[in-house]
């Protein structure tokens, strides 16, 4: 039985806006699931459809082969969720932990859940006084309460330290090692990259592409990808002239070279070298940067894309709408 069933699946908001347009997809059990897209894709929407927290304007979702709208309550037994913008109220830590064991009727150890994310010094603080990093913690330590089978993770790196994200990964990967389904919305791509079986990419509220990040890469073209670091990058590099060249992004002096095969490299190489120093060269397959820009071109980002700009998508946390759901 798949663990998620989504067909048909449609949400509008208003006359003007399809968050969700037309979704089908299939999350097998036990397969850790990163969904991708850039801000306002409709992966929250999306989740929180899942959830039940929101009706679609048509499709259905089943979890488990439950149907979620006509028993939101026996999915939800099943399944643990990290919202997106948690709102926490001036409880302590460890009281957070002990009102969702009640909740769902575990019999987890506050302290041990608190332990695993990183908190256990700081149990009998206010969630209130927590950093935004630690009230992600919190968070997520909720959603694992009662080791549900189903672990729904929107954004869960939001706000963390690159420890608290080796953390958060090492704990997916083992409960997906014992049989969780994870279904993980990120902006981090490498994160996606490290901790996925499979990845869906949304755009404009459709899910334009489903696959392994590798079949991702193979479906592309076989595109290769080489990363350029100079002591000065001039402005007038030209090297989307070059032939062969599909995309070019810029960070500080550092450039990263879309091609559309291995042997346009050499040319890259050529063309930069009698312009700048080449301070360092890495050569690998499209990353996937490149691919997630590829995929996601005419979105939002699309009049960056024409102003000749890279249409990175930035992170969340700047522009999260801070979507409050209720639990
Ligand atoms: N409650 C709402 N009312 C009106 N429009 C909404 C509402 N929630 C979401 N939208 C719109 O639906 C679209 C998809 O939003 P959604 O939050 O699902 O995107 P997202 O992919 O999660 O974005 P982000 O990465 O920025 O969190 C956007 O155009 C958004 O403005």
């Amino acid at each position: 039985m798949a663990a998620i069933e989504i067909e048909g699946l449609r949400k509008e908001f208003g006359a003007d806006t399809v968050a969700v347009d037309d979704v089908d997809l299939t999350v097998e059990e036990g397969e850790v699931f990163g969904f991708l897209g850039p801000n306002g894709a409709g992966k929250s929407t999306t989740i929180n459809l899942l959830l039940d927290f929101i009706r679609p304007t048509d499709g259905r979702i089943e979890v488990f082969g439950t149907d979620v709208q006509e028993d939101p309550l026996a999915v939800r037994e099943r399944v643990g969720v990290l919202p997106e913008g948690y709102g926490f109220d001036p409880l302590l830590g460890r009281e957070y932990l002990e009102w969702a064991i009640e909740t769902k009727d575990a019999d987890d150890d506050p302290d041990e859940l608190l332990d695993l994310v990183g908190l256990a010094d700081d149990a009998d603080r206010y969630a209130t006084e927590y950093s935004k990093g630690m009230q992600q913690r919190l968070a997520f330590a909720m959603a694992l309460v009662d080791d549900p089978d189903l672990l729904v993770l929107d954004e869960p790196s939001t706000g963390l330290d690159p420890n608290g994200m080796t953390t958060m990964r090492e704990v997916v990967r083992e409960r997906a090692a014992n049989g969780t389904t994870v279904f993980f919305s990120s902006h981090i791509l490498s994160e996606v990259q490290s901790v996925c079986d499979r990845v869906g990419v949304m755009n404009d509220g459709r899910l334009v592409a489903v696959d392994t990040i590798e079949g991702l890469q193979a479906n592309l073209g076989g595109r290769a990808s080489i990363t350029l670091e100079c002591s000065v990058l001039p402005a007038d590099h030209a090297l989307e002239t070059v032939d062969g060249v599909v995309d070019v992004a810029v960070a500080d002096d550092t450039v990263e070279v879309t091609c559309t095969g291995p042997g346009v490299k050499e040319d890259v190489v050529t063309h930069l070298a009698a312009r700048a120093n080449i301070d360092d060269i890495r050569s690998e397959a499209a990353s996937l940067q490149s691919l997630f820009r590829e995929l996601t071109e005419g979105g939002r980002d699309e009049t960056a894309d024409e102003r000749g700009e890279s249409a990175h998508s930035s992170g969340s946390e700047a522009d999260a709408r801070n979507v409050e759901v209720s639990r």
